[in-house]
C-alpha cells in the first residue's frame, strides 16, 4: 500500500491523515493548538506549540501506517499568519501573529490614498486589510535584527521540516501576504517598499510541488520528500475538484472561505479578493471571500449562553422556529469579505421582551449562512441554478446547512469528509507522483425549503443589521 500522509495545520487544531491512492483514508492523529488574545485586536499563537504538535501528529500518523509505505508528505496551512525566527538559531523572535489579528489595523488606514489601495488590489488581488501577512509581517521585523526572518505557517514548518535548510513559501500562500503580484508571480518590489520589508528576510516562493526538501529533523523518519504545500482553503477547493471555473466551496472552520475557481482567469469583482489557488506547471486562479468569525461565532456564542459549546447552541436553536426579530453580526475585528470594514463592530439587533437564549443561538447560525451568502451572492449573481460545496467542521450541523441553503436558495452538497483541507493537499502530493486520485464525494444534500419571498424577508433584515453593525 503506497500513502501520503498530509498534514492540515489549522488555527487551533493539527492533524494529519494518511490517504491511499483510492482516496481512503488509513490513519489519522490530531491535537489542539491554543490561541490567546492579550489585548484588543491582538491575537497569538506560539509557534513552537504549532511545530511540536505537527511533528507529533506526523509521527503519529506515519507510524499508524508504516513508515515503509508512505511516499511523501504534503501540508495544508492556516494562511496570513506571520512566523519571524532567528535564522542562526532557528528559535521563533516572538508569537505568531494569527491571520485574525488587527492590531495593525490603524496603520493600515495611513498606509496610502485610493491610489495606492488600487495600486495594491490590482498587483496583489487583495484588498488593503490588517488580515493579510505583510502588515503583520511589517510589525514583526521592527527593529528586529538582520538575522530576522519571516514566513507563513508553511514557510515555518518548511523550515523546521528539512532542518533549517529551506526558507520558502508556497506560491499560493504567498498570494495571501499582499506582496506577491499575481500576474507575475513574484513578490513586488513596490510592494515591499510601501511596507517597509526588507526582501532578504523574506522566503523564496516555490511551486505548489515544490522541491520543498526533505524531512531531517527530529521525531521523524529521515528523507521523506514534501511533495506538496497549499494553503488550507486552497487545499478544499482541490479537494473538492476545483480549480475549474464554477465550481463554488465554502469551508466552514473557525472563519470560513467561499472560494469559486476561475482556471487560468484572473477575474476581478468588487468586495472579492483575487487569489492565487495553486501553482502547478501553469497557475489556477480563485476568486475568495474570507470572513473572519464563523465557527468561533458560534463557539462565542455557546460561551455567552453558559453552553459547553456548538452542539449544545444547535440544540439550543433548535427550539424556536426561527431567530425573531434577532440577529446576531459576529464582526469582531471588523468585518471581512465583501464588506472589508474594519471599524464594524459586534453586534445582537433586535432584542425584545419576548427574545429568548434560544432566539439568540438561532441567531447565531443565520448569521454563518449570512455572511457566506453575502459573499457567495457577490461572486455569483444568480445562486438559483447552482450548487455550494460546503466542508469543514461546522456542516455537521444539520441546522446551519438546511440554513444555508434556505438563505442562499440553492442546493448545498456537504463533503463526506470533514477533512477536506487534508484531502485536497494528499490530491494535489499524489497528482505530483502522475497518479490522479478522485475528488471527495458528497455524503449529504440539503435543498432549500423557503420560498423566494421569505428568503428576501430574511436577507433584508440580516442587510440592516449588518449596517448597524458599520460605522
Ligand atoms: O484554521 P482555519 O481552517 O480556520 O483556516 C484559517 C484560514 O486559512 C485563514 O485564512
Amino acid at each position: 500500500m503506497t500513502v501520503v500522509v498530509a498534514l492540515d495545520q489549522g488555527t487551533t487544531n493539527t492533524k494529519a491523515l494518511a490517504i491511499d491512492v483510492s482516496g481512503r483514508v488509513v490513519a489519522k492523529a490530531s491535537a489542539p493548538v491554543g490561541i490567546t488574545t492579550p489585548a484588543a485586536g491582538s491575537v497569538e499563537q506560539d509557534a513552537e506549540e504549532i511545530w511540536t504538535r505537527s511533528v507529533d501528529v506526523l509521527a503519529r500518523c506515519i507510524d499508524e501506517a508504516g513508515a515503509s509505505s508512505v511516499v511523501g508528505l504534503a501540508i495544508a496551512n492556516q494562511r496570513e499568519s506571520v512566523v519571524a525566527w532567528d535564522r542562526s538559531t532557528g528559535a521563533p523572535t516572538g508569537p505568531v501573529l494569527s491571520w485574525q489579528d488587527s492590531r495593525t489595523a490603524e496603520w493600515c488606514a495611513t498606509l496610502g490614498d485610493a491610489q495606492t489601495v488600487g495600486l495594491v488590489q490590482g498587483r496583489t488581488g487583495l484588498p488593503l486589510d490588517p488580515m493579510f501577512s505583510a502588515p503583520k509581517m511589517a510589525w514583526v521585523l521592527r527593529d528586529a535584527d538582520p538575522s530576522t526572518v519571516v514566513g507563513t505557517v508553511d514557510s515555518w514548518l518548511l523550515w523546521n521540516l528539512t532542518g533549517s535548510t529551506e526558507h520558502v513559501i508556497e506560491a499560493g500562500n504567498a498570494s495571501r501576504t499582499l506582496l506577491y503580484r499575481l500576474d507575475k508571480l513574484c513578490w513586488d518590489d513596490d510592494l515591499l517598499a510601501l511596507f517597509g520589508i526588507r526582501p532578504s528576510a523574506l522566503p523564496e516562493p516555490r511551486r505548489s510541488h515544490g522541491p520543498f526538501g526533505r524531512t531531517a529533523c527530529e521525531g521523524l523518519p529521515r528523507g521523506l520528500p514534501v511533495l506538496a504545500v497549499l494553503a488550507d482553503s486552497h487545499a478544499a477547493l482541490r479537494g473538492h475538484g476545483g480549480g475549474t471555473p464554477g465550481i463554488v466551496k465554502a469551508t466552514y472552520g473557525t472563519g470560513s472561505s467561499v472560494m469559486r475557481g476561475t482556471g487560468s482567469d484572473l477575474e476581478h469583482r468588487q468586495g472579492i479578493a483575487t487569489t492565487l489557488a495553486w501553482l502547478d506547471e501553469s497557475p489556477t486562479y480563485a476568486l475568495e471571500g474570507n470572513i473572519r468569525y464563523s465557527g468561533s461565532a458560534l463557539e462565542w456564542t455557546a460561551r455567552m449562553l453558559g453552553l459547553p459549546g456548538a452542539v449544545a447552541l444547535g440544540e439550543l436553536a433548535a427550539q424556536v422556529p426561527h431567530a425573531g426579530d434577532v440577529a446576531f453580526v459576529p464582526a469582531f475585528g471588523g468585518l471581512g469579505a465583501p464588506h472589508w470594514d474594519p471599524s464594524a463592530v459586534g453586534t445582537i439587533t433586535g432584542l425584545g421582551a419576548r427574545s429568548t437564549p434560544a432566539h439568540v443561538a438561532r441567531a447565531a447560525f443565520d448569521a454563518v449562512a449570512h455572511q457566506v451568502a453575502d459573499v457567495v451572492q457577490a461572486m455569483v449573481a444568480d445562486t438559483s441554478h447552482g450548487r455550494l460545496r460546503a466542508d469543514g467542521g461546522a456542516t455537521a450541523s444539520r441546522l446551519l446547512m438546511q440554513t444555508q441553503a434556505d438563505v442562499l436558495g440553492c442546493q448545498v452538497d456537504v463533503a463526506a469528509t470533514e477533512d477536506m483541507a487534508a484531502y485536497g493537499a494528499a490530491r494535489a502530493a499524489f497528482s505530483s507522483q502522475g497518479v490522479e486520485i478522485p475528488p471527495a464525494p458528497a455524503g449529504g444534500l440539503y435543498v432549500p425549503r423557503k420560498d423566494s419571498s421569505d428568503r428576501d424577508r430574511a436577507r433584508t433584515a440580516w442587510a440592516r443589521a449588518v449596517a448597524r453593525a458599520r460605522y
